[in-house]
């Protein structure tokens, strides 16, 4: 039995808000949340690279997007970086510092060289029709502590090179149909192009499989909201740069450090004449309309950066921030 293949995430996230909301096979309430949950859901999408659904209600942060997968490449577990974008995690780290569950990157890309993300990669190179390159994330025990508010939802992922292609698997044990579902499909799509370039293969299906997909009751209007949207048209998927290798991963890391410490503010001019592919430009892009918005206590974002950015972003960036659009100029 297969699970169904989408053509884009945004069909398959409706599919799942839909399947979670109006048919729950269970209410749950554990830590505090009351959950309508499905038990044993899964989908593979054809095209990982449609990964950002077209949903204005849902309000999708595309720089947070960005920020938690290039966290997790940085294979950093700071909160510092993190709770940047997302000020709400800061309440998962129990010392104030450090995230222990949420941060796949220590468990995936640390270290560097020898991480499991390398070796998977290194066996793969040798063995092609590998079934062994699974990197594990939650660890046992890990929940063993009760007042531990950050044990990692995903279990592990899994890399298989079939006809020529990247096949991703990633097994969660939890995962949040809103939020946390459209964050982590994000991610792992991602890292599994990234992994097709450096392995030199064509980017195959990625496919999600959740034990337990629920839906908060608090979260259940939005979710109605969503699903009440008119469909859209798939937007375009760009593809990840053919070049692109951990030194481009750096250099975007710099950036995203310059801006979020306030150390520098960059024009539109400026990032067009970084030596950067233009779809890692937009990325240092999003880092500054997210400074602007961070550091200028309310001012708008300039029109030049909004301009900027491809019609997908600014429309992202316009369903979050709409009070933060200049008042003229261009808007979608
Ligand atoms: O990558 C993640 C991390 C967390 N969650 C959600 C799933 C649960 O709703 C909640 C974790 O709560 P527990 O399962 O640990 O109780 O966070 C995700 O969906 N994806």
């Amino acid at each position: 039995m297969q699970p169904p293949v989408f053509a884009t995430f945004h069909d398959a996230y409706r599919a799942v808000l839909e399947l979670v909301s109006t048919h729950p096979q269970h209410e749950t309430s554990t830590r505090g949340n009351h959950s309508r949950e499905r038990l044993n859901v899964s989908f593979t999408l054809a095209d990982p690279r449609h990964r950002t659904p077209a949903l204005a209600a849902r309000r999708t942060n595309i720089v947070f997007n960005y920020a938690e997968v290039l966290w997790y490449l940085s294979g950093r577990d700071d909160v510092e970086m993190i709770g940047y974008y997302a000020p709400r995690l800061r309440t998962l780290a129990a010392d104030g510092r450090r995230l222990t569950g949420t941060a796949y990157g220590p468990r995936l890309f640390a270290p560097r060289g020898d991480s499991q993300f390398d070796r998977a990669l290194e066996l793969l190179g040798k063995d092609p029709d590998s079934k062994r390159a699974a990197m594990t994330i939650m660890r046992p025990g890990e929940f063993a502590d009760p007042a531990n508010p950050d044990v990692a939802c995903t279990l592990a992922v899994q890399f298989l090179i079939r006809a020529g292609h990247l096949h991703t698997v990633v097994f969660m044990r939890g995962n949040d149909a809103l939020i946390g579902l459209l964050c982590d499909v994000f991610s792992f799509t991602f890292l599994a192009e990234f992994a097709a370039l450096q392995l030199g293969v064509g980017l195959g299906t990625y496919t999600h499989h959740v034990a337990s997909m629920h839906l908060n009751t608090p979260d259940l209007p939005q979710a109605q909201a969503i699903l009440a949207e008119p469909a859209a048209p798939p937007a375009p998927a760009e593809a990840m740069p053919v070049g692109t290798t951990w030194t481009t991963v750096a250099q975007i890391l710099h950036w995203e450090e310059q801006l979020r410490a306030g150390r520098c503010a960059l024009t539109a001019a400026q990032v067009a004449a970084l030596p950067l592919e233009p779809y890692w430009q937009q990325v240092v892009l999003l880092w500054e309309v997210y400074r602007q918005i961070t550091h200028q206590g309310g001012q708008p974002i300039t029109a030049e950066v909004l301009a900027a950015l491809t019609p997908q972003h600014r429309w992202l960036i316009a369903c979050r921030w709409p009070d933060r659009l200049p008042s003229t100029g261009e808007r979608r």
